[in-house]
């Protein structure tokens, strides 16, 4: 049996997962935990793994105390950059068998969708990412939108392709969106949505549209267990759920 600790229970993401840990089979939820709450609670309740679904603000702070606690984290809660995340790769050191995963999104297809536009992206002159999203959300943009935009970024510039096509000049801020490794990103919040991503591929003559839909925040929970399951023997940082799905 694994033992699961949820950090931020009472959220719209952490109150699924609660929901998603009781019915798993395997998985026994022995706390849950949400703002004001004592972090110790989850050593005490002998937790194996925490899920964080929290807030950019205080992830960090929650998954560097998981570790010290000898307990592995999967986390969902975004706002994670290159120095935040080589902070817990020095934490670990004096941890080697604790497992952390970061995943910028748990549900399935948007790590397809992730993946499809990294392969597709040395193909095309121009790529835009837009993310959609609720209008709730804390930040923009979208942890996801970041990620993908980071790899797209990456992946052309492993082919040798150069800056994408732009001759605008922004007459108001933000009209082009965010600049995210030279690839722009725009996020719209909407009442009615929940998460969607579109990447835009654009060639002469042509685009490539890569799409990914969010109904429902069960999308993300296959994910979110699968991670539960293996990360006890994944030690170290993982970033991205790809890695524990052997996409090949
Ligand atoms: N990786 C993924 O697949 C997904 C990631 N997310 C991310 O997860 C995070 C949470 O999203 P939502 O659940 O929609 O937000 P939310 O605002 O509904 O929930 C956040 C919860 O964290 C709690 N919280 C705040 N400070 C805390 C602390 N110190 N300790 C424990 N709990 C604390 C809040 O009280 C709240 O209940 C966001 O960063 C969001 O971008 C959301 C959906 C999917
Ligand atoms: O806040 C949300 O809802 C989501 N946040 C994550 C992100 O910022 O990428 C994942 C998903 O898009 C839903």
């Amino acid at each position: 049996m694994i033992r699961v600790a949820v950090l931020g229970a009472a959220g719209r993401m952490g109150g699924t997962v609660v929901e998603a840990v009781r019915a798993a089979p395997g998985l026994e939820l022995v706390a849950a935990l949400d703002s004001g709450d004592d972090l110790a609670e989850v050593r005490g309740a002998g937790a194996d793994v925490a899920v964080d679904f929290t807030v950019p603000t205080v992830t960090r702070g929650n998954v560097a105390a998981m570790v010290d606690a000898g307990v592995h984290c999967v986390v969902g809660t975004t706002g994670w950059d290159e120095e935040s995340l080589a902070q817990v790769r020095e934490r670990l050191r004096d941890r080697p068998e604790v497992g952390v995963l970061v995943a910028p999104n748990f549900a399935l297809g948007a790590v397809l969708a992730m993946r499809f536009a990294e392969q597709a992206a040395r193909l095309f002159e121009s790529v835009e990412v837009v993310e959609l999203h609720h209008p709730d959300k804390v930040d923009a943009p979208s942890g996801t939108a970041r990620h993908t935009a980071e790899r797209v970024a990456a992946a052309r510039h492993a082919a040798g392709l150069g800056p994408v096509p732009d001759a605008t000049s922004q007459t108001m801020d933000g009209a082009r969106g965010a600049d995210v490794d030279g690839v722009r990103v725009h996020a719209v919040r909407l009442r009615g949505l929940v998460a969607h991503e579109e990447i835009l591929l654009g060639n002469p003559g042509e685009q490539l549209t890569i799409r990914h839909d969010s109904f429902d925040r069960a999308s993300f929970m296959p994910g979110v267990v699968h991670a539960v399951r293996r990360i006890g023997t994944r030690p170290g940082l993982t970033v991205g759920l790809e890695h524990l799905l052997d996409l090949g």
